[in-house]
């Protein structure tokens, strides 16, 4: 496989209504759409970092400055036979998941379309449908959170998580299962915003019957985890803490964590996220597919990562109305039943761009092809 040129595209796209973490409030994206090019086959990626280096050290500029300077011109004078050459081709380049990951995701659906597959199958992925969670943020009261869970149990998501920091964290799941009882599918995410220090009142949490709590710890920790872990009933997730396969059979080895998120930009793409995905289901660790509020596109290459059949517990894959007015895809991600998405069985991603929004969105455009840049 020949990749003859890459594009990018820039754009903003507003969320529907601004999303608060302990890490901060979100009110759009923006982020760089990828497009692959060979033999008249088009494959498309997106960067999930963010503007802001708040929840990893990438941000849209490092992503395009990486993309540009390192990755592009690799791809374009490099030779792979599949898409799993690509991360070896990049594995010179330290860290940087979410540039290589735009750009691996991209070649993954030109990869599948060339085959006329889809990317489920291309993946190896064994399910033709898949549950589905929402992630809740942080509003002003708890009764403003318990109104959002309503609409959302009302959709017939199969997992809530809400979004805890210091000060918003025993009080809002107490109120959580007042109000919806022992039997709601509920976790808690806390984007790292707690230390051992506050050992007392994580553990409080244990009384909760949560499916798990995420990130509790620093972002860049795997040993308070596990003595954390060792202490508490609940499930431990890592989110920010795993960027690589190796860092989740250390995490594994440590016993940091029972369960994993596995985000597909914050592990370099999707030849890592299947890497993890059987490391995990060789020691009985399940995991789940997160969010970082993608796209379409990006929520394309999650949907069929999370047909593998180690993502037994539903994902913050929700669907394009949760997010966006507009989505980028036609057709927009909608529930086959409530709760459920259905894989798409179309070559590749299996939903097509909407030129119309892309450019309405676009703020801009770049093309790379062999005879403009060099190494
Ligand atoms: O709905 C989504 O896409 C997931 C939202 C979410 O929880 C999140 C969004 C952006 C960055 C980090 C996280 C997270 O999982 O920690
Ligand atoms: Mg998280």
């Amino acid at each position: 496989m020949k990749i003859e040129k890459v594009e990018i595209k820039r754009l903003h796209l507003p969320l529907k209504e601004a999303f608060e973490a302990s890490i901060g409030q979100q009110t759009k994206r923006d982020f760089l759409l990828v497009s692959v090019h060979s033999e008249g086959a088009v494959g498309y990626g997106e960067s999930v970092a963010m503007p802001t280096p708040f929840y990893n050290e990438e941000t849209t500029e490092t992503v395009l400055y990486m993309l540009e300077t390192f990755l592009i011109p690799k791809l374009l004078s490099g030779t792979i036979e599949s898409p799993e050459d690509v991360a070896r081709l990049f594995s010179p380049i330290r860290r940087n998941q979410m540039a290589k990951s735009a750009l691996e995701s991209a070649v993954w659906d030109l990869h599948a379309k060339q085959k006329g597959i889809s990317l489920a199958r291309a993946l190896g992925g064994t399910r033709q449908e898949i549950e589905v969670g929402v992630s809740v943020g942080i509003e002003k009261s708890v009764d403003a959170v318990v109104a959002k869970v309503e609409g959302f149990v009302a959709d017939g998501y199969k997992k809530i998580k809400v979004k805890i920091k210091p000060g918003f964290d025993i009080a809002l799941i107490e109120g959580l299962r007042k109000r919806f009882g022992d039997s709601l599918p509920l976790m808690a995410d806390a984007n790292s915003a707690y230390s051992l220090d506050q050992l007392d009142l994580i553990k409080e949490l244990d009384d909760y019957n949560l499916i798990m709590i995420e990130q509790p710890l620093a972002h860049d920790d795997i040993v308070d985890h596990a003595r954390l872990q060792h202490q508490m009933k609940t499930p431990i997730c890592l989110d920010e803490s795993i960027h690589t396969f190796e860092d989740a059979r250390r995490a594994i080895e440590l016993g940091s964590c029972k369960i994993i998120n596995i985000k597909v930009g914050r592990v370099g793409g999707l030849t890592e996220a299947k890497k993890i995905h059987d490391l995990c289901l060789a020691h009985d660790v399940p995991v789940w597919c997160g969010g970082m509020f993608e796209s379409g596109v990006g929520r394309a290459h999650n949907i069929a990562i999370t047909s593998l059949p180690n993502f037994t517990i539903p994902g913050d894959t929700a669907t394009s109305s949760r997010y966006w007015e507009r989505d980028i895809v036609t057709p927009a991600v909608e529930f086959a039943k409530p709760g459920i998405l259905a894989v798409p069985d179309g070559p590749g991603i299996g939903y097509e761009i909407n030129w119309d929004v892309v450019k309405a969105l676009q703020v801009m455009e770049k093309s790379y092809s062999q005879t403009n840049v060099t190494i």
